[in-house]
């Protein structure tokens, strides 16, 4: 079910749809459950109990009274009733299934229950059933032996309290500085702000006050994101701030802007009006038949046409080749690769001025959030929409720059100061999001002063050594395990986070954040055996995945009459089809229906199948993270840019790890260092209230049990800021004997 713990409010999926996701007693979104997935995703109404079903008995648990099944199955009620009147009632009604089922929400048990509690008291007349009294459901202990003693809160610099916005309207609920940068609406202008400084909540107020308290029209603005989740959600938050006028705000990613542009001008390119976006698997394999190459050898050298296409470089060896035989290939089968939508965009508005006038006209106010990741195409979109000395808002953070590895120039506010000579600069100095500790630690990693913390100093990081992989996914999973049991653990550290209260956490508010999306394996397992719901994402692309192929093909092969079904009817067909016809993997088909369901029903695609295949180019798992689900986020560290939870465990904190590298980090190149360092200090800046550092003794890594020394970034941050322990040594792990 649906609902709000704190708020003791649980919800049917029916009522939760009517009352628009809102809870009605604090009006926040609610948790959603299993079976509002399940409401979202039927195809047909609930299940009828077919007339040929057969008779299912309930039996009921220990009663205590002799041999249980015959007790519980056969003895007639009147004969328990003589022996005990209220056990008799309550083996007839468990016989005729009139339980009381409260379903499970929001991390709460569900409950079955034979009497409501008023009923109990007037049958017991104060007396109780069975020998143990009724319990509400008993916070789980914490767990004694895994943790270390308590620490004493560091301490360390105190918080500081941000100025007021002193301002009415849209900007008042932000802080002065976050006002400041928001009100700058003339000109260009870099917003620069640490992690959970506010970025993301000045942008949507921005543009609220461009709107409504500065007459710009809704349809002049332009919002730029990176991914297509990060565009809903800015949809989402700008219909909140704008009813009624919002949907007319352009939101894009740089690549759906790019599609917009060629969709409307692409044939000034010799594109096709029906153009489609090729996938990476499909590129390959034309480069392999028409090169007669390797598959391994085609796909490096599509991988880096690619880098070419985002920074603009040209080369005139294989690759250039690779590139032109590419391009040909495109032009004949009238397909652009995801790339070229940035790529042919640009050349486009640099080749033809008036085009990229009547842009410029379209869009008088520009806001590009995540600056710091933008590549070389992305950057002169931008330069080419705005026109010197545009309305062009800038915002990001040069030390969360994490993508240079595919073509972003982590310099590009020097660039931007540069080229945009007039551009002003604002600086978002608080850090709403993380406890004083973490803010202190992030830092120290970053070698800066610790500056703009608004929480003091809590819960120490705790640092942890499992003895391997499997033992370091259990002491998660139990950690998280304890957490939902209560918040001792809270106390046992000596920290009691200010802001969140006691409010009780639910399974959402943890996330696991791996440096490789291999290194997940261990912690679907444990969680899977604890019983713990999750949900994965990676920031990889979902064109190639193997159940999507499969659904994609049922769909070709559908006949008109199931043609002429609404999308969600057609994907439903589709997924039986695959699984009848082609034999396809069933989770792998699951995940893909599921993807391909949010996809039909989301603005982009509207119903219309040909939108669909547009939107699939554009989208990675990552995008389809539902934040309302009540389940564990299990995230690669680039997934998880942008985010915040109350609870985070970066894991594999080993060299080798994180930073990631081939070779010894210590041979690593200096560029790739630094990234792999912001890309940590990415990770551990989700955490808003604890944070867990977690690395192995030994672990299964490049076809080896070894044992990687710590992290180098660990001994960046004071010990003062952690709480370190070390798990019992395990038995060893089996190992391949050797036949000679
Ligand atoms: N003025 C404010 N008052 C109270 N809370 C705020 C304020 N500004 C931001 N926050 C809160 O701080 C958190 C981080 O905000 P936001 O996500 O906008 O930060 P960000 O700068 O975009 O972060 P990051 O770069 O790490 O993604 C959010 O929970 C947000 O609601």
């Amino acid at each position: 079910m649906d609902g709000h713990r704190a708020c003791g409010v649980r919800l049917d999926p029916k009522e939760t749809l009517a009352l628009n996701g809102r809870c009605p007693v604090c009006g926040n979104r609610v948790t959603v459950g299993v079976a509002h997935r399940v409401e979202k995703l039927a195809d047909h109404g609930e299940a009828v109990r077919p007339a040929t079903a057969g008779e299912v008995a309930s039996l009921p648990g220990d009663s205590g009274a002799g041999p249980e099944l015959f007790a519980l199955a056969e003895v007639p009620v009147e004969d328990i009733g003589r022996a005990d009147s209220l056990l008799g009632e309550a083996v007839a009604r468990l016989r005729a299934c009139a339980v009381i089922r409260q379903a499970g929400y929001d991390g709460e048990y569900g409950v079955i229950r034979l009497f409501e509690e008023s009923e109990l008291d007037r049958f017991t007349k104060g007396d109780l059933l069975f020998d143990a009294p009724v319990r509400r459901r008993k916070r789980a202990p914490k767990p004694q032996a895994e943790q270390s003693a308590p620490v004493e809160a560091p301490s360390q610099p105190a918080p500081s309290v941000p100025a007021p916005s002193a301002r009415q309207g849209v900007l008042a609920t932000l802080d002065a500085d976050q006002a400041a940068a928001a009100a700058m609406i003339e000109g260009p202008l870099t917003v620069i702000g640490g992690p959970g400084s506010g970025k993301t909540r000045m942008l949507t107020r921005r543009i609220a006050h461009l709107v409504l308290e500065c007459g710009v029209p809704a349809a002049s603005c332009l919002a730029i994101t990176f991914t297509r989740k990060a565009t809903e959600e800015l949809r989402a938050r700008l219909a909140a701030l704008l009813p009624g006028v919002a949907k007319d705000a352009a939101v894009h990613s740089f690549h759906s802007l790019g599609l917009a542009i060629l969709r409307t001008h692409g044939t000034e390119l010799g594109l096709g009006t029906d153009f489609r976006i090729a996938d990476e698997k499909e590129r390959t394999a034309a480069l392999v038949a028409a090169l007669q190459i390797s598959e391994s050898r085609a796909t490096r050298l599509v991988k880096a046409v690619s880098v070419m296409k985002r920074t603009g470089a040209i080369d005139e060896g294989e690759e250039g080749g690779a590139r032109a035989v590419l391009d040909r290939l495109g032009r004949e089968g009238n397909w652009v690769d995801f790339d070229d939508l940035v790529a042919l965009s640009v050349a486009l508005l640099e080749e033809r001025a008036e085009i990229a006038a009547l842009w410029r006209e379209r869009f008088t106010h520009i806001l590009a959030d995540e600056f710091q990741d933008v590549d070389e195409q992305q950057y002169r979109l931008l330069q080419l929409l705005a026109g010197p000395g545009g309305n062009l808002c800038v915002i990001g953070d040069p030390n969360q720059a994490i993508y240079g590895f595919r073509g972003a120039d982590a310099t590009c506010f020097a660039r931007f100061a540069g080229d945009f000579p007039d551009a002003r600069t604002a600086r978002l100095k608080h850090n709403y999001r993380s406890t004083g500790t973490i803010v202190t630690a992030a830092t120290q990693l970053m070698d800066e002063a610790p500056d703009g913390m608004t929480r003091p100093m809590e819960a120490p990081i705790v640092v942890r050594t499992a003895a391997d992989e499997e033992a370091e996914a259990a002491f998660v999973a139990a950690t998280i395990e304890a957490f939902l049991g209560g918040h001792d653990m809270l106390a046992a550290h000596g920290g009691k986070p200010d802001r969140q209260g006691d409010t009780p956490l639910s399974f959402a508010d943890f996330a696991v954040l791996c440096r490789t999306d291999a290194q997940s394996a261990a912690f679907r397992e444990a969680f899977d055996r604890a019983g713990i719901p999750f949900k994965k994402s990676s920031p990889a692309p979902i064109a190639g995945h193997a159940g999507l192929g499969a659904m994609l093909r049922a769909l070709e092969r559908q006949s008109d009459a199931e043609a002429g079904r609404d999308l969600p009817g057609r994907l439903a067909a589709a997924a039986e089809a695959a699984r009848r016809e082609e034999d396809a993997d069933a989770a792998a088909l699951a995940e893909a229906r599921g993807w391909l369901t949010t996809l039909a029903t989301s603005e982009s695609v509207g119903g219309d199948v040909a939108l669909l295949a547009e939107q699939i180019a554009l989208s990675t798992e990552a995008d389809f993270r539902d934040a309302r689900a009540d389940r564990v986020s299990l995230l690669t560290m680039h997934a998880a840019k942008g985010l915040e939870f109350p609870v985070v465990f970066v894991v594999g904190m080993e060299d080798g790890l994180v930073p990631f590298s081939w070779a010894p980090s210590a041979e690593q190149d200096v560029h790739s260092r630094a990234e792999e360092r912001r890309l940590f200090y990415v990770a551990m800046t989700r955490a808003m209230d604890w944070l867990f550092l977690t690395r192995t003794a030994e672990r299964f890594w490049r076809g080896a049990v070894r044992s990687l020394p710590p992290s180098p970034f660990l001994g960046d941050i004071a010990d003062t800021l952690t709480a370190s322990h070390t798990a019992a040594k395990r038995k060893p792990r089996a190992r391949q004997l050797s036949l000679f």
